[in-house]
Order: C-alpha cells, then sequence, then structure tokens
C-alpha cells in the first residue's frame, strides 16, 4: 500500500528521454556529469496532485540500442552460485550435504553415501554457507548495479529452487545497492541525479503493479524502439534512501507470499524492482548531455516439484512458476548457443519478455544462482547449476544510453548566445579570444606572405637581369635595328637557354622536370617582367607592324603595276584583275591608316594596351584583303592557264577564241623586277626597297619588245603607271615562242607574288599572335600576385599531369567554343597537343590567352578572335561570322577532300538527312559545337584536319607554331605555325 504523499507517477512523461540524443557521442562515459531537471520534477509532481492519467506508455523499457552510442559492451552474464546453510527443516530431517565450495569458483557435487569425488561445476564466483549477503553483493552484483549510474542498463536477479534463498539474498542486494546508490550520489555533488521506482510482479503469468495493485493486470505492449512496455505501470520518483527503502518494504507486503511444504513465506510471484537512474551535470555546467539506465532487481518465484500435497492454488502456481521458469531456462540455454541459437523465444512468457534486454542484450546481467546444500534436493541443485551453466555462455551487448534534455540545450544556447552577443558589444575586442585567435591567424599569414613577397621580388630581380644579359647578347649577334620577326619578345614570352644547364635534348626521365623548370622560368618572365620593359616591346611590335604594312603597301604597288599591265586578258582574267586592284587599294587605305598611328611615348600600360589593341582592326583587315588578294591571284592562274594554253604551247580549239592575253613590253620589266621582288621566305624590306628601285628604273636591258624584234625600252614608255599598255603585233616567227615565254614569266610572276603575300600573312599574323602573347604578358603582370599563387597552386598539384592536362584540354576546348575560336586553330591545337609532358606550357599559355580573350570579351561585350583564332578585333557578332566564313571555306572543301563513300559515312554518322539541302555545309556546322563531349571534339578535329589536309602536309606540325620554343637559340627553328596554316588554307 501506499503511504500518504507519496508521489506517484506515471511514466509517460519520461518518453522524450528516450530519445536518441547519443547523436552528441561520447568517447567514454566517465568524462560525463549527470543532471537533475527540475522542471521536470515540477510536471511529474503536477500530475500527481492533478491525478492525471497519461495514456499509452507507462514504463520506459531499456532503450533496444543505442543509436550513436560509440562503446558496445560485449560481456557474459555474470554468474556466481550462492549456498545457504541447511535450513532448520532440512537440519530437523538430518538431511545431509552433498556439496562442497572447493574454491572461489568451484563447487563440487560429494555423494555422502558414495566415495567417489563428485563432479566440479565451476562459475565466475562460488559462495558458500559461510558467506555473507554484503559478500555476495560486492563480488557478484555491485560491479553490475553500479553501472545504471553510468548509463548501462544492468539486472541482478536471484534463481534458484524453492526456499533456496532468493528472496533472502536480493533482499541484500537491493539493499546494498540502494546504499551505494546514495553513497555514490553523496560523493557527486556536482551531478544531480533523478531515481524513479517502479515494480511489478508477474503472478500465474499476471503482470500487476506492486505499487497500486488496484490497477488489476497490466498489459505489455510491444513499442518497435524500446522492446516490451508495461502498460500503466506506476513510477515513483525516489527523494532519498528511506524513501525507497519504504517503497521496498510496500512492494515486499504487496507480493504474494505463500506457505509452501519447503518454506514457509514462499514467494509464489517473480517480483522486479526497477531504478530507473539519470544523471547529469548541474545546471552551471557546459554539457549538456545527460545519462540514462535502469536497474532491474529481480526475485524470482523458486522451481519446486509438483507436490503431492500441494493442491489448488499452490498446484496452479506452481504450474506458472514452473512454465515460466522453463520458458527462461529455454531462453538462456538457446542464447548460450550463441549464434547458432536461433529464435529465442523471449514471448513464451511475460518474465522473459520483460526481461528480454536483460538476457543478451542491452544490459549487463549478473545471476545468482541460489541452492540448497542438502542431499535430499541434489536433482534440483543439479538443474539450477545446469541453468547457471548456460547463463554464464550468454553474452550481453550493453550501451551507455544519452540525451540531451530539451530544456538543458535550450538554456545552454540561450546562455552561449549572451555571451557571444556580450563578446560582441564589448570594446575591447582583445577580450574575445576567438577575435584573438584571429588576429593572430591573421598576423601569420601576413607575415608569411610578406616572407613570399620577398622571396617573389628576388626570382623576379634575378630573372629580369637574365633578361638584360640576353638582350644584351641578342643585339650583339643581330644587331638593333635587324627587321623580322621579334627576337627580344619571343625571348621575353619564352624560356631561355641559358636557364637550362646542359644539354637542351632532355632524358625521358628527367624531361617532366625540366619541364618544370621551364615553366618557372616562363611563369617568372610573365610575371616579374618591368612594365617599362613590357611598353618597349609594344613599341617594337608596333614599328614592326609598321613596317609591315609599308612594305606590303610597297610589294602591292609592285603587284598593282604588273596586274594592271595584263589587263588585256579575257573578260573572266579583266574582272580577277579589277577587284585585285581594288583590294590592293583598299590595302593601301588601310596600311595608310596604319602609318597615320602616332607614337605615344607616355602613359601606362592599359593605355599601351588599349592603343594596341585599337590597331588590331587594321591588322585584321590587312590579313583579310591578304586572304582576297591571294584568291584572286588563284583565279587569275587559272585564267591564265586557260587562255594562254597547255605549257607545250599547243592551244585547245576552245582556248583558240579566248587566245588574247598577250604580254607588253614592259612585262618583261616588271616581271623581272618581281621575280627578283622579295617574294621568297627570306624576304627583307630591304630587298623589297631594292626591287622598287628596279620597278621605278627598270634594267631595260632584260625587256623584249615583241615586234620591233629588240629588248629595251625607256623607262617612261614601259611603267606601268603610264596607262594600258599596247598591244603589239607579235613576229609571225617567234610570236609563238615569245608567246610560251612570256605565259611563263606571267605564270612565274604571278607564283612568285602569290608567294609573297603568303609570305605577307605570315608575318601579320605572326605579329598578331606576338601582340596576344604579350597582352597577356601585360595582364600577368597585373596579376601578379594572383597568378603567382595560382601558378604555385598548379605547380603543388597533388594531380597527376594526365588529370591536370584533360582537365586543361577542357577548359581550353570550352574557351574556344565561348570565344568562337577558328576550327582550324582548335584543330591544330588539339591534335597538335596530346598530354606530352612537353605540353605543360603550351596548354598553360593557350589556357591563360583565352581566359585573358573571354574576360576581355565579356567585359566588352564587343570583341572577337579574329578569323584565325585568336585577336579581339571586331565585334563578337563579326567573330560569329568569320567562324561562320570559315564553316563555309571548309564545306567547300568536303567535296574535294573526301571521298563519296566517305562523305555518306559522316552524313549518316552526324544525322545529316539523305537528299538535305547542303549537307556538306549541315556536316560542317556540326562540327565543333558541343564543348562538352570530347569524343565529338576528337571526331570533330579529325574531320577538319582532313579537310583542310593538316595529315597531307607533308611538314611536321611544330608546336614552335605557338611562338614558345623551348629549344636552345641554337636548335630552334624558324618559326613557321601561320606559313603552315596559310598553306593548308589557301596554297
Ligand atoms: N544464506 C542464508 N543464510 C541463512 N538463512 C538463509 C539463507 N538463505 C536463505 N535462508 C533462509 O532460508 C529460508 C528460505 O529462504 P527464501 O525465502 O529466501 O527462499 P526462496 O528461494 O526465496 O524461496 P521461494 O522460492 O519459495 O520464495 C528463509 O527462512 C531464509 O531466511
Amino acid at each position: 500500500m501506499l503511504n500518504f504523499g507519496d508521489v506517484v507517477l506515471r511514466s509517460s512523461e519520461v518518453a522524450f528521454l528516450c530519445k536518441p540524443a547519443q547523436v552528441l557521442g561520447i568517447s567514454d562515459f566517465e568524462s560525463f556529469r549527470f543532471v537533475l531537471d527540475p522542471d521536470r520534477q515540477d510536471k511529474r509532481a503536477k500530475m500527481v496532485v492533478d491525478g492525471a492519467v497519461t495514456p499509452s506508455c507507462k514504463i520506459q523499457r531499456t532503450p533496444s540500442s543505442t543509436p550513436g552510442g560509440p562503446k558496445v559492451r560485449e560481456e557474459k552474464i555474470l554468474v556466481t552460485i550462492r549456498m545457504r546453510p541447511l535450513s532448520r527443516r532440512e537440519q530437523a530431517m538430518y538431511d545431509l550435504i552433498a556439496w562442497e565450495c572447493a574454491d572461489d569458483n568451484t563447487i563440487i557435487y560429494n555423494n555422502p553415501n558414495n566415495d567417489r569425488s563428485g563432479a566440479l561445476y565451476v562459475y565466475d564466483r562460488v559462495f558458500d554457507q559461510s558467506c555473507s549477503t554484503q559478500r555476495v553483493y560486492e563480488e557478484g552484483a555491485k560491479d553490475v548495479a553500479l553501472s545504471a549510474l553510468k548509463g548501462i542498463n544492468s539486472t541482478i536477479f536471484a534463481y534458484g529452487q524453492t526456499s533456496s534463498g532468493k528472496t533472502y539474498t536480493m533482499r541484500g542486494i537491493t539493499q546494498n545497492a540502494i546504499n551505494d546508490i546514495y553513497e555514490h550520489i553523496k560523493e557527486n555533488s556536482e551531478r544531480e541525479f533523478v531515481i524513479k521506482f517502479s515494480a511489478l510482479e508477474i503472478y500465474n503469468e499476471t503482470v500487476v503493479d506492486l505499487l497500486s495493485q488496484e490497477s488489476g493486470s497490466l498489459r505489455l505492449l510491444d513499442d518497435p524502439e524500446k522492446g516490451t512496455i508495461v502498460e500503466k505501470l506506476s513510477e515513483v520518483l525516489i527523494q532519498d534512501s528511506l524513501h525507497l527503502q519504504q517503497l521496498i518494504r510496500v512492494c515486499e507486503a504487496q507480493r504474494q507470499v505463500g506457505e509452501t511444504s519447503l518454506n514457509d513465506k514462499s514467494s509464489r510471484s517473480h517480483q522486479i524492482i526497477r531504478l530507473t537512474v539519470e544523471s547529469s551535470f548541474k545546471e552551471n555546467s557546459e554539457c549538456v548531455k545527460s545519462l540514462f539506465a535502469s536497474l532491474n532487481l529481480v526475485d524470482l518465484a523458486g522451481s519446486e516439484r509438483a507436490q503431492t500435497n500441494a493442491g489448488g492454488v499452490r498446484l496452479k502456481e506452481g504450474s506458472h512458476i514452473n512454465r515460466s521458469l522453463l520458458t527462461l531456462t529455454n531462453v538462456i540455454r538457446k542464447l548460450s548457443l550463441g549464434k547458432r541459437s536461433g529464435h529465442i523465444p523471449y514471448r513464451d512468457s511475460k518474465l522473459t519478455r520483460i526481461l528480454q534486454h536483460s538476457l543478451g542484450g542491452n544490459a549487463r546481467t549478473a545471476i545468482i544462482c541460489t541452492m540448497s546444500p542438502a542431499l535430499s534436493h541434489v536433482e534440483q541443485s543439479k538443474n539450477t547449476l545446469s541453468f547457471a551453466n548456460s547463463a554464464k555462455e550468454v553474452t550481453n551487448t550493453a550501451q551507455v544510453n544519452m540525451f540531451v534534455a530539451e530544456r538543458k540545450l535550450m538554456k545552454h544556447l540561450q546562455k552561449e548566445v549572451a555571451r557571444l552577443e556580450a563578446e560582441l558589444r564589448s570594446p575591447d575586442l582583445s577580450s574575445s579570444s576567438c577575435l584573438k585567435t584571429l588576429l593572430r591567424e591573421k598576423d601569420l599569414k601576413i607575415v608569411e606572405m610578406e616572407r613570399k613577397m620577398t622571396e617573389l621580388k628576388r626570382q623576379r630581380d634575378i630573372a629580369q637581369l637574365q633578361l638584360e644579359e640576353e638582350r644584351k647578347q641578342n643585339k650583339e649577334r643581330k644587331g638593333i635595328n635587324q627587321s623580322g620577326p621579334s627576337t627580344q619578345v619571343v625571348r621575353c614570352l619564352s624560356y631561355s637557354a641559358e636557364t637550362e644547364t646542359g644539354s637542351s635534348r632532355s632524358t625521358p626521365c628527367t624531361r617532366p622536370r625540366k619541364t618544370s623548370a621551364k615553366h618557372n622560368v616562363l611563369r617568372q618572365s610573365m610575371t616579374s617582367t618591368d612594365p617599362s620593359m613590357l611598353v618597349q616591346e609594344i613599341r617594337k611590335i608596333e614599328e614592326r607592324q609598321k613596317q609591315l604594312g609599308e612594305e606590303a603597301n610597297r610589294a602591292l604597288e609592285i603587284l598593282h603595276k604588273e596586274i594592271a599591265s595584263h589587263k588585256l586578258g579575257s573578260q573572266e582574267a579583266a574582272e580577277n584583275i579589277a577587284k585585285l586592284l581594288s583590294e590592293i587599294k583598299e590595302l593601301q587605305a588601310v596600311t595608310s591608316i596604319q602609318e597615320n598611328i602616332a607614337v605615344v611615348h607616355k602613359g601606362d600600360l592599359q593605355k599601351e594596351l588599349s592603343r594596341l589593341n585599337a590597331q588590331e582592326n587594321g591588322i585584321s583587315s590587312l590579313e583579310e584583303k591578304l586572304e582576297h588578294v591571294q584568291e584572286s591571284i588563284d583565279k587569275l592562274i587559272l585564267s591564265f592557264q586557260t587562255n594562254v594554253g597547255s605549257p607545250s604551247g599547243k592551244t585547245s580549239p576552245n582556248s583558240k577564241k579566248k587566245k588574247t592575253l598577250l604580254f607588253n613590253a614592259s612585262n618583261g620589266t616588271n616581271m623581272q623586277s618581281i621575280i627578283r621582288s622579295p617574294c621568297s621566305a627570306l624576304s627583307s624590306s630591304r630587298k623589297a626597297r631594292e626591287d622598287e628601285i628596279e620597278n621605278i628604273a627598270p634594267n631595260n636591258s632584260n625587256a623584249y619588245i615583241p615586234g620591233e624584234g629588240k629588248f629595251g625600252q625607256s623607262s617612261g614608255r614601259i611603267s606601268s603607271r603610264e596607262g594600258t599598255p599596247t598591244p603589239r603585233k607579235s613576229s609571225s616567227v617567234n610570236v609563238k615562242k615569245i608567246q610560251r615565254m612570256f605565259k611563263n614569266a606571267a605564270e612565274e610572276n604571278i607564283r612568285s607574288i602569290k608567294a609573297y603575300v603568303t609570305e605577307l600573312k605570315e608575318r601579320v599574323a605572326k605579329l598578331q599572335y606576338q601582340k596576344q602573347l604579350l597582352v597577356c604578358q601585360v595582364l600577368e603582370l597585373e596579376r601578379n600576385d594572383l597568378s603567382t599563387v595560382g601558378s604555385d597552386i598548379i605547380e603543388q598539384s597533388p594531380q597527376p599531369w594526365p588529370l591536370v592536362f584533360e582537365d586543361q584540354r577542357k577548359q581550353i576546348v570550352m574557351l574556344w567554343h565561348l570565344c568562337h575560336v577558328s576550327l582550324v586553330h582548335r584543330t591544330q591545337f588539339f591534335l597538335l597537343f596530346q598530354g606530352d609532358p612537353s605540353d605543360l606550357i603550351y596548354m598553360e599559355v593557350e589556357l591563360r590567352r583565352l581566359t585573358w580573350l573571354e574576360q576581355h570579351l565579356a567585359e566588352l561585350g564587343n570583341a572577337s578572335p579574329a578569323l584565325l583564332g585568336d585577336e579581339p578585333a571586331g565585334s563578337v557578332s563579326s567573330s560569329i561570322r568569320a567562324l561562320k566564313q570559315e564553316r563555309e571555306y571548309l564545306a567547300k572543301r568536303v567535296s574535294t577532300k573526301l571521298t563519296t563513300e566517305e562523305r555518306e559515312l559522316l552524313y549518316i554518322k552526324w544525322d545529316i538527312p539523305p537528299g538535305g539541302k547542303q549537307r556538306r555545309l549541315q556536316l560542317v556546322n556540326r562540327l565543333w559545337t558541343d564543348p562538352y563531349n570530347m569524343q565529338h571534339v576528337q571526331e570533330s578535329a579529325d574531320i577538319v584536319a582532313k579537310l583542310v589536309g593538316f595529315c597531307e602536309s607533308g611538314e611536321g606540325v611544330s608546336k614552335e607554331m605557338f611562338q614558345l620554343s623551348f629549344v636552345s637559340p641554337n636548335d630552334k627553328k624558324t618559326w613557321m605555325g601561320w606559313n603552315l596554316i596559310s598553306n593548308i588554307l589557301h596554297l
């Protein structure tokens, strides 16, 4: 019965405790403290006063597991044997002692009627008749019982035949445990505890609340998370040790006890006393974690033989007791088999259902098997020992159960927020440890950056000195005013031979390292160049650009004269010539603009760059015009061939009516001029000037005037500037011979002109490329810090080169796409750089160049790469137009470069519908359109390569075409990249 004033609680309010706050993790439960939540105490008290009936879960079963719990402690059940003295009744019956405790772990069966020594039984601990309950507790239960204070569920129960001393033992164990628990609480005043008490008995397979018997039979409920719970079981918040003992007495008083033949006060039910312990740090603690566990103290009813004199109630009781104990034995036996055990029949009895987690589950368990030493109970004792044998093989998996009290967590967070707010408000920043740490880190970073900057400056100075030195040597070698490609710029942008020790031909094993070294030097040169030096380089490029324009003017003037002298050809030739002349005029206009560019000697690099970029249009136009001129020349050659006839001089019938193309006397002169004009690849402006002089004052000795039968004429008469030449009547004898001669000379002239125009184009393109690199260099200079860091990252990149290469290649492909770069350029670059370690620098320069270009386009929103891929001239729309023209050009080559079979296969592969219009253009329009698909890219490159004849070019494609030569100057080949492209495209 409950006493007045007892606080009786229902268990539902602790449901939240099972929230698996173990997610917070714990490495060692010793590091945690225990907290009492006063709010919850109030809440419980209120519930009692209100008499509210809480629904559903009325008891917290031990959590089936500890999600996120760090430690699963596998442990065998602790099994001890306690042998009581002979009872008065046994003594009275002159019963004999059949058992002997040989040592602390061994018990021996000694049949007093038999001399033979009996069987040995070994357990964790064996207590003989003289052992006190205190000692049994200390050595057989204490450790397990106090685990509950550390968040580990624990169970201690006594098993044995009736009157063997279970109740006697468990009473002492419970008392000792209570004493120790409160002793522990006393010793740990920094913690706060919540202890709750509940008790039940299973009588005739009915669960009864020992604190509230009027509640009747309680149901067992299965909770998916918590396992079996007892519905509506009362739970009392314990105030102190006395309170607990008082409740225990209440339970004893409530328990079913009856007199049997063996025990005057035989327990007729299984009793389970449950102490639930919550523990956590006190309020002012930083820790918000709490521990939660229960201690089950189980006094089983004793197994008993069916007694002949037992009848009615006792018989029924005994039957239920034996049945449930049999289930317990089965469960233990099965568990003792370990993984081979199969199904465990927990559900066969309420006892095993309720104790499920104590039997092979999340709990530490100690079983004290009690036995009588009497010979008369040998069989029962042997059964008990057999049970003990099985039990000691059962393994439990105990875990630390933790949770976070919501209120506690809330308070903790509020406190933390308040602290941080106070720190923020505090004028004294140094008081904030957090800020202090940040400042310290910043200081360290600054020191480190300063150190790096010093090192970079040092490297820059070294590189500059090397550069200056090289420049001097170069000047000495070639002379300051030498025209042609800017070796200074090239060197500025390329690897200097002096930086590479030994031979430039590295062995395979050392090559990557050397490449890296080259890369370093390049990076240094690109990032540490003095701005004034760059301005000088820009000036030089401008100067060369100007020279180139002048040279082109002079050469084209000659061309003008020559073409004009051929004006009397066929209609078609005349049209071509007219077109050519107009183009030349335009070209002259363009180049004249170049001449008007004022040289600026002041201003920063950005201004220089802007100015340089502003000139791009001129150069770009120059290049385009040269291309058109070249095309016209091609047509002209065709016209000549058609008009003049076969080289043998025999004209075809069809050509007869067109056989009117004759060269006047001036041809000889001009032809001579042109033949001697600077059309070869080795031409120079000096030669051009000489030729110009010759053109103005031709050497008449080489001229032959048909009809007059002599060579030579006054310069005034034959100058092409003086109007349309008059055709002469040819001598009847020599006319064919002379015609052939003129034809050959004219063809040679045109070829020379073509070669010269090609060369001009190459030089223009090369100049463009150099300018681009120079622009990159200036940008690199501006972004010195950033790019240095970036380059360091590349250098320190843990990625292997093949991955870096693939990554860079993908980026480049994407940038080509974004910048509408020429397909021919893309193809050439793509096929050329296939992942060799020495490609690193080319890839990086291309990437930087394109990155800059893309940024530049984005900034301007109005710029474009030129036809051949690089220069930001004109608008985006013009670059798209250029790309379109290139596609049209390539489409024209589909018929000539691919066989019918190849074409049809490609049409199928690239989904060009049969019978569609402009299938060739459709095909080309699909090329290089998907930068994400590297297979598409590869296939596109293969097709473009075929169309432009990369594979047929005969000359090996050289990486030096990208103007980055890493061989020593002596080994360096002549730059020929654009020559190659020009040849592929136009010759
Ligand atoms: N170790 C012991 N020392 C002295 N007396 C003991 C000891 N163990 C048990 N007894 C006595 O033996 C009697 C029976 O003990 P107890 O009632 O505890 O047995 P039980 O196993 O609980 O029996 P049941 O199963 O019938 O309830 C009691 O009178 C008890 O005082």
